[in-house]
């Protein structure tokens, strides 16, 4: 829980540092908010069931479907931009015997009501910040950048019907992860001839901007919209971070634009996280089209990585003072003591019934900075005895003195 909780103030921390408010949404959604056609992996494995009213329910597997649903509920109230973020758990229902976790917590954070690639350098960066907190360096970790626009270019220069192009997106998200001719088998199925998925395969091997050109030629919204992040990352001081690659398409359905993902340089951990623009999301829930990008962030391959990387930190238990009576019939007097130092602020864990041995055991079990020990000859002198743990000086002292060592 100390490893979640710290990283969790990073997360905090970035989110707070760009300026970004904090949001919650249910981790119990209708069913029928993940419910999509395009057949990705998230949506084949949701934790859903029936509750008693009958309901088809889920536990959420991600986020961003309630924020579009949320926004939307806000009609005309909203002032966009939002830059809103949470901490959230979420769900998927796959057999234990793959020995994976069923549940994780997700930081998102997203930007709602701006179209310019600025937003996405935005997000971009909060990750650069993120990592470079943790103590992770562009030479552990990059990330790959690309833009759904380039896979729809190719599907226009084959002419894919666009009614296919989410599915081709759910599929080639798999390059890199299943064979080739894996992929090409799901392709021809979707009704992909054979020159087009060789083609399709080709524009998403490309791993420069200016092969992309060439490819695609320069007028182009994908060409414009990377050329625009990969200036602004010069602006903001983390090119070295990133990198084009047109492979990148990420599994989710709802992606219309820029999409990236941070992968670790070794290649032995899964996406570290990822996201993209979304800007035909929040029409779905009624209303004109409102632009919005975002990214998910797990709490999962991060430890993960800093495992592998030594740089977990050493958490470890802090308590200001533990105040201990010398005799039970001080139990009384030293419940006040416990509370006036609360009152001022100290973390205080009041033990009883236990052995001396055991206190001085326990103080260094929970990296106590003080003992205050309640004894009958100094109580009667209205007084405690203070035992600074580190220094190893002990005074006797007035209680309205207890300033003074604390
Ligand atoms: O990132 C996919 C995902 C969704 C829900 C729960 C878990 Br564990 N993982």
């Amino acid at each position: 829980m100390r490893l979640r909780q710290w990283l969790f103030q990073n997360f905090r921390e970035v989110s707070r540092l760009l300026s970004f408010e904090e949001v919650d949404f249910p981790v119990l959604e209708s069913e029928a908010l993940f419910i999509r056609k395009a057949g990705e992996e998230i949506t084949q494995q949701l934790y859903n069931f029936e509750d008693k009213g009958g309901r088809r329910v889920v536990l959420r597997p991600e986020i961003t479907p309630s924020l579009a649903r949320l926004v939307m509920k806000q009609g005309k109230s909203a002032s966009f931009p939002l830059k809103w973020f949470t901490i959230g758990q979420c769900w998927r229902y796959e057999r234990m015997t793959r020995g994976r976790r069923r549940e994780h917590y997700q930081w998102n954070m997203d930007i709602i009501g701006i179209s310019k690639v600025r937003a996405e350098a935005e997000l971009i960066y909060a990750i650069v910040l993120l990592f470079e907190r943790l103590g992770i360096t562009a030479q552990d970790v990059g990330i790959r950048v690309s833009s759904r626009k380039v896979l729809q270019a190719a599907l226009d220069k084959f002419s894919i019907p666009k009614a296919l192009f989410t599915k081709v997106c759910v599929i080639v998200d798999k390059l890199g992860k299943i064979p080739v001719d894996e992929i090409e088998k799901e392709l021809t199925s979707l009704g992909v001839s054979i020159e087009a998925v060789k083609g399709i395969v080709d524009v998403l091997s490309l791993t420069s901007l200016t092969d992309l050109e060439g490819a695609l030629g320069s007028d182009g919204e994908a060409v414009a919209d990377l050329k625009k992040l990969f200036s602004l990352a010069e602006n903001y001081g983390y090119s070295q971070w990133i990198q084009f690659d047109a492979s990148v398409v990420r599994g989710l359905a709802y992606y219309t634009g820029i999409v990236f993902e941070a992968f670790d340089r070794e290649g032995k951990l899964r996406a570290i996280c990822g996201g993209g623009r979304y800007d035909r999301l929040l029409s779905m829930f009624g209303g004109d089209e409102v632009p919005a990008c975002g990214f998910g962030f797990g709490d999962a391959v991060i430890i993960e990585l800093l495992k592998e990387k030594g740089l977990l930190p050493d958490l470890l238990q802090k308590v200001d003072c533990i105040v201990f009576p010398l005799d039970a019939a001080l139990e009384g007097p030293a419940s006040t003591i416990a509370s006036s130092l609360r009152r001022r602020g100290q973390s205080v864990d009041l033990v009883e019934d236990r052995r001396l041995k055991w206190v001085f055991k326990h103080c260094e079990r929970v990296n106590a900075s003080r003992l205050i020990l309640v004894g009958s000859s100094e109580w009667e002198r209205g007084m405690v005895r203070v035992k600074n743990l580190s220094t190893r000086e002990e005074n006797d002292v007035k209680l309205d003195e207890l300033d003074q060592f604390l």
